[in-house]
């Protein structure tokens, strides 16, 4: 592994005010506005960070959830390196509307291997008394969709903020050093004219 910055784009989908905008600003600005609005189009900030000692430069995406928004959103979606699927946990429709979520980026960002592609669930405003999805349920649909990190998260008390960004970047990580696991299991494939070179590609 090299020590030079890596820039990763990643990008923030989920109903409009499930709270995908406070994450960001709480993650770049460590702000929290409870009046935020609605985000129209597409924002991105960008913040550098170490995670297990490589150095990263995080493009964080923030996109408009409102349905009224999708064609000015879904542009945006192509070189993606990490989606985070945000819902909030004080939200039934927004957890239920995940699986919509990952099909409009798998279909817009034009992914080739879907189920390798690394996806984040993010239970946003924990904060919050009355909550309308369980921490198990939450799980279970990560378990099922895909086996998915799944982290709750409050933007208002930042709470696991810093934790579910780095872990957006482990899980791009993890995937890059698979790539490269294979690339360099091809290359002495090739150099020894064998059969018996990495299968996992
Ligand atoms: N209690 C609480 N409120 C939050 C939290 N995160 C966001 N909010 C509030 O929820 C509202 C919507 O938050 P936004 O960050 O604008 O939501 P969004 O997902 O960006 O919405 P769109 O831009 O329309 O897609 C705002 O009033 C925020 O202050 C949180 O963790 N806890
Ligand atoms: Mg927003």
């Amino acid at each position: 592994m090299s020590g030079k910055s890596l820039l990763l784009k990643v990008i923030l989908l989920g109903d409009g005010g499930v709270g995908k905008s406070s994450l960001m600003n709480r993650y770049v600005t460590n702000k929290f506005d409870s009046q935020a609005f609605h985000t129209i189009g597409v924002e991105f900030l960008n913040r550098d960070l170490e995670v297990d000692g490589r150095f990263v430069t995080l493009q964080i995406w923030d996109t408009a959830g409102q349905e009224r928004f999708k064609s000015l959103r879904t542009p945006f979606y192509r070189g993606a390196d990490c989606c985070l699927l945000t819902f909030s946990v004080d939200d039934r429709q927004s957890f239920e509307n995940l699986s919509n979520w990952q099909k409009e980026f798998v279909y817009y960002a034009d992914v080739k291997d879907p189920e390798r592609f690394p996806f984040v669930v993010l239970g946003n405003k924990i904060d919050k008394l009355e909550r309308q999805v369980s921490t198990e349920e939450a799980q279970a649909w990560c378990m099922e969709n895909g086996n998915y990190p799944y982290l709750e998260t409050s933007a208002k008390d930042d709470t696991n903020v810093a934790v579910a960004f780095e872990e957006a970047v482990r899980q791009v990580l993890a995937v890059e050093e698979q790539l490269e696991h294979c690339m360099l299991g091809h290359t002495i494939d090739l150099q020894s004219s064998s059969k018996s070179g990495s299968s996992c590609c």
